[in-house]
């Protein structure tokens, strides 16, 4: 909590000039009760009505006091709430781009979401109530106690004894209230995990007829939520009860023994009620202190959270040791040397002692059956995740000894996946190179056989992609993304079978265009057709290089890709 409180250090005037107004409001809440026990003793009682049209201006003075004090306090605590939830997101936003995919796979995406949507939330609101009521609430009980004290001691007495229990009481209950709403607000998490899930794949949804099994996968991680929500809320509930028993019994006896003293003689009526008025204003502050219990435990809870995302160190080092120049510097180069390498946590390596060398502007293709760990290979060379054993370099220099962001600069990557971002056409190229002038990115997009179907497009280059890309065929997207990817001019280009949805005569002229392309690139394919095409080809099976060579070099000495060639029709068995 302690931690993500320091983002309202930025604010600390503002904050502190909203408690200085709720501080006067307290003030004539507090005083209040007196002027009233005034009037009564000394106006009412006495007939004397001057003095209650003068104590009355004063009361009713102070009150507009304090109500301007209120609206102006409003104004400045919403400010300092927000611009506090608005920091925090952005902090946690920008560590969550620095995570390594190792880090993003301990957290889930829904997981994050709810961090940066409903725990900012929930830190916030209780930020605004501390500036507005909270603090007020425990100094109300204090104000009213000592109040009560300067009134009659003796009555006051009454209220004391019970105020020490209702405190330890609330500070057991705000404990139990932490460890419920932690487990309710992971619930949430599942619930946006389930829900993200469903809205991704909402088309899978309609052809496989599974909407009434998703809505009753939906009901059940809802009904977690509710149940968990209820059970931390009703635990919350018994605050209030406990608290107003033991004041109304404090009430009791100081109404028991104020009526006999007056009847004594022995104490004006206007102590009574002050006193009375005190005592229900210590109850208010209490039931409002508990309220806010309520809502503390709760963003504790969120705060721990979001404090596991700030404090997340990431494993992938940034070693940049720039002075070091390589000396065997060749544009594109790259080697895998004996490069093994397991997933964070799993059992069996995904790669075991590959080993090749691309040559400056050479196209290699990487061929494998499906999880043999082609899309592996390509993620350990801008450094998703790092090699557990051997070494990879790139123009001669081993990628764990460059700056990882001149790494990443020099490549030019296309997922497996095309992903495109809400925005235009031209936008979505351009994160290739921002800075990239039209004529480049036109050169781009002719490149990878896309601008014609763009200029088709009612808007052309400033049409907008729909999220995900939705409103694009799937061969579109992935020669969206492969312009995007060119458009990097990068050294090395990495295509992770980016052209299976194109037919096979847009794949021959992609091809084509490509050929006089300076980067070194790395194709993976299923195609034996485009393998062909490449320099040298490398086999891979369950992890480990089976065959590497030229497509005619593999007919001769591999039997599996002499079988892969046969299935496709490439060779005549
Ligand atoms: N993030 C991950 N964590 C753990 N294991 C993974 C992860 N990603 C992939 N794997 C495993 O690594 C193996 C290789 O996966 P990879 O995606 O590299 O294969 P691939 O050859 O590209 O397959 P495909 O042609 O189907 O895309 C698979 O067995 C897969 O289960």
């Amino acid at each position: 909590m302690k931690e993500i409180f320091s983002y309202v250090r930025p604010y600390k005037w503002t904050a502190i000039f909203a408690l200085c107004l709720m501080l006067l409001e307290l003030f004539v809440e507090l005083v209040q009760p007196i002027i009233m026990a005034k009037i009564i003793d000394e106006g009412v009682r006495a007939q004397n009505h001057e003095m209650i049209w003068q104590w009355g201006a004063v009361l009713l003075i102070l009150s507009c006091l304090a109500f301007i004090a209120g609206v102006v306090n409003s104004y400045f605590s919403s400010h300092t709430a927000q611009s506090f939830a608005f920091d925090l997101r952005n902090a946690m936003f920008e560590k969550i781009q620095s995570f390594t995919l190792t880090t993003y796979q301990k957290f889930s995406t829904a997981s994050l979401i709810t961090r940066l949507t409903n725990d900012v939330t929930q830190v916030q609101t209780v930020l605004f109530m501390s500036l507005r009521i909270m603090l007020r609430a425990p100094l109300a009980v204090v104000g009213s106690i000592v109040m009560a004290f300067v009134v009659n001691a003796k009555l006051a007495l009454f209220l004391v004894i019970g105020a020490p229990i209702i405190f330890v009481f609330l500070v057991f209950m705000v404990s139990k209230g932490v460890s419920y709403f932690g487990r309710v607000q992971k619930r949430v998490d599942r619930l946006n995990r389930v829900l993200q899930e469903n809205l991704q794949a909402i088309r899978l949804v309609k052809a496989y007829l599974r909407g009434t099994y998703e809505a009753s996968r939906f009901e059940q991680v809802a009904s977690h939520l509710k149940i968990d929500t209820v059970k931390a809320l009703r635990t919350m509930e018994y605050i209030m009860p406990v608290l107003l028993f033991i004041m109304n019994m404090s009430l009791l006896a100081v109404l028991w023994f104020g009526t006999k003293q007056i009847a004594a003689g022995s104490m004006p009526l206007g102590d009574i009620v002050a006193i009375v008025n005190y005592a229900m204003r210590m109850t208010g502050s209490f039931s409002m202190f508990a309220f806010i219990i309520i809502f503390y435990a709760r963003a504790k809870a969120s705060a721990e959270r979001m404090a596991e995302v700030l404090a997340v160190e990431n494993e992938v080092e940034v070693i940049s040791t720039s002075e070091e120049a390589s000396s065997k510097m060749k544009f594109g180069e790259l080697a895998f040397d004996n490069v093994s390498f397991t997933y964070p946590g799993a059992e069996n390596p995904v790669l075991s002692n590959v080993s090749f060398q691309v040559k400056s502007g050479e196209k290699l293709a990487i061929m494998g059956a499906t999880g043999a760990g082609k899309s592996t290979l390509l993620q350990l060379i801008p450094r998703f995740y790092d090699v557990t054993s051997g070494q990879i370099s790139v123009e001669g220099k081993d990628v764990q000894q460059w700056d990882l962001q001149e790494l990443r600069e020099i490549i030019g990557y296309v997922p497996q996946q095309s992903l495109l971002f809400t925005g235009s056409i031209a936008e979505n190229i351009r994160w290739g190179d921002a800075e990239a002038e039209m004529d480049e990115v036109l050169k781009a997009t002719m490149q990878a056989q896309i601008h014609a179907s763009v200029e088709d497009f009612p808007n052309g280059y400033d049409t907008r992609v729909g999220q995900k890309g939705v409103n694009l065929s799937g061969g579109q997207k992935q020669r969206l993304s492969i312009a995007r990817a060119l458009l990097r001019k990068g050294h090395l280009l990495m295509l992770d079978d980016s052209t299976s949805a194109l037919d096979v005569k847009t794949e021959q002229a992609l091809w084509e265009a490509l050929s006089d392309e300076r980067a070194t690139m790395l194709v993976v394919t299923q195609k034996i057709r485009t393998a062909k095409e490449a320099d040298r080809i490398l086999l891979i099976d369950a992890g480990e290089v089976v065959a590497y060579g030229t497509h005619d070099e593999l007919l001769q000495s591999s039997l599996l890709y002499k079988k892969i060639a046969i299935s496709q029709q490439e060779v005549e068995e």
